[in-house]
């Protein structure tokens, strides 16, 4: 088993690039930092390049800087209005300007294979569950990791365990994101992700302006789910 592992870690990643999303303040336990560092560290060690909200304040800068400083390319996508380094810090790595929130997201998605959150405050979680939501209307199909340092997203799970308990989250879209205390870990579930949105939306083409024609769904939203 340990054995497993250690040659998962090693051999070839299967992400090129990975979005962080992260708070932009530092937390105020010191395993905050040490977390946003150590997933810097695992990204560089399993040659992974690193997507973010550029800057250099809180978290985001601890794990740019890390990705950084280990050789790896750094991608920051950053609002113009937010550019001025009063407000985000010195970023490291590349900077694509945009135009705002909205496209800043769109693009993070567009170049990343995958999206890890670390602990943040409202920008993290909105990020988090944006990625969340759009993957369970096929949007996109890539794996989504929170990484729960020192049980900080213990009442987010608890909370989303509860909007399924309470019918508004489907069983089978509770599974669409993982998560995990450690960076090595984490990162270990998001290779073996496999998606299985299938289940959750039918596939919906997001190209197409128009719906011809709509078959809803055998058995109401939640596609094999026991709806009791
Ligand atoms: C005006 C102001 C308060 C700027 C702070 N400086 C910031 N610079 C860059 N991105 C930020 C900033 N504040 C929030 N964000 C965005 O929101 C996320 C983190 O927000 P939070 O700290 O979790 O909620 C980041 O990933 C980023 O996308």
């Amino acid at each position: 088993m340990e054995m497993e592992k250690l040659e998962k870690e090693m051999k070839q990643s299967k992400f090129k690039k990975i979005c962080v999303f992260c708070g932009s303040s530092p937390g105020k336990k010191s395993g905050y930092k040490e977390a946003a560092v150590e997933l810097g560290k695992e990204l560089v060690s399993r040659n992974i390049d690193l997507v973010y909200g550029g800057g250099s304040i809180g978290l985001m800068g601890l794990v740019s800087q890390a990705v950084y400083s280990g050789g790896r390319h750094v991608l920051g996508v950053i609002p113009r209005t937010l550019m001025p380094r009063e407000i985000t810090g010195e970023t490291v790595g590349e900077v694509k300007a945009v135009a705002d929130m909205h496209q800043r997201k769109a693009e993070m998605a567009k170049h990343s294979d995958a999206f890890i959150a670390l602990p943040g405050g409202y920008g993290t979680l909105e990020e988090l569950l944006e990625v969340i939501a759009w993957s369970q209307l096929g949007i996109h199909d890539k794996p989504v990791g929170l990484l729960n340092v020192d049980g900080y997203y213990n009442s987010l799970l608890a909370f989303i365990d509860k909007a399924v308990e309470e019918g508004f989250i489907c069983p089978n879209a509770r599974q669409i994101f993982v998560s995990a205390p450690t960076a090595k870990e984490l990162i270990n579930k998001l290779e073996d992700y496999f998606p299985s949105q299938e289940n959750v939306a039918s596939k919906l083409n997001w190209e197409k302006e128009e719906i011809e024609e709509y078959i809803p769904p055998p058995n109401g939203r939640c596609h094999q789910a026991s709806l009791t």
